[in-house]
């Protein structure tokens, strides 16, 4: 995907990209391969994949949910890595107010000299688990309108790491591949326990074929995370709450 058929998608979504905002995209880009030579944020590099499976990708969290493109949320992103998919967000939508939690500082310093050199402003970084950051003695509990994860643990495992961030009210977006479908059968249970539902799920192909479609779950946070979630890092992976009741 070019990054004018990246433009042009967006646009086909009523979703308009100024010059300002593709230079910043381009900026990304540039950031983004020129620190991976010492590294490792990212297999692609390719100029138009990471347009495609990168940016473009990142951005169908507002398709699946449009009041992210015109409301002030708080955005808490949980495992960005390399800022996917909070900050093509951010770009496209400066209003939001996002929060980064990623466990390596290495992908933390990156993000923040990204974040000064595209001048995007009220981004947060937090170098911290996911585990930690959402416990019952952290501030960061149950505070954020939105909390997305793309390519980070199974949905099983996911809700547990995202769900106690989210504000009773609010909803937790999950950017899975199409495969993901099973992972809702095993997650359902774990989801309610945490104080989650499904509202709903938005299957979205991308422009460029051959690659798979999208599933974006998005879980509203209907009741308070029980204190005892998440458990201690490590654990919501090792012993997932399958067979939750
Ligand atoms: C495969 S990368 C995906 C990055 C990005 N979300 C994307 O889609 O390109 C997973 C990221 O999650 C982070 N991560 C994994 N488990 C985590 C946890 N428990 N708490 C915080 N970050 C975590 C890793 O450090 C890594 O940067």
């Amino acid at each position: 995907m070019t990054p004018e058929e990246f433009r042009a998608a967006l646009a086909s979504h009523g979703i308009e990209v100024t010059n300002a905002q593709m230079a910043q995209f381009e900026k990304y880009y540039q950031l983004l391969v020129a620190t991976n030579e010492h590294v490792n944020l990212t297999a692609i590099t390719d100029h138009d994949e990471v347009y495609l499976k990168h940016f473009y990708d990142s951005a169908l969290g507002a398709l699946a949910d449009q009041s992210l493109q015109t409301q002030s949320l708080t955005l808490c992103d949980i495992g960005a890595g390399a800022g996917f998919p909070s900050l093509p967000l951010k770009i496209l939508f400066p209003q939001l107010k996002v929060t980064i939690v990623d466990s390596l500082q290495k992908r933390i310093n990156f993000l923040q000299t990204l974040c000064d050199e595209l001048g995007l402003t009220n981004v947060e970084l937090v170098h911290d688990r996911a585990e930690t950051f959402g416990s019952a003695q952290s501030s960061y509990r149950e505070q954020f309108d939105r909390v997305t994860a793309r390519a980070v643990a199974r949905l099983v495992v996911l809700s547990e790491l995202c769900l106690p961030a989210v504000k009773v009210g609010g909803q937790m977006i999950a950017y899975k591949a199409s495969a993901g479908e099973d992972e809702l059968k095993v997650a359902t249970g774990a989801i309610n326990k945490l104080g989650g539902q499904l509202d709903h799920l938005t299957t979205l192909s991308l422009p460029t074929e051959p690659v798979e479609p999208r599933n974006l779950y998005v879980i509203n946070k209907v009741s308070a995370t029980p204190k005892k979630y998440p458990r201690r890092p490590g654990v919501p992976n090792k012993k997932p709450l399958v067979n939750v009741k």
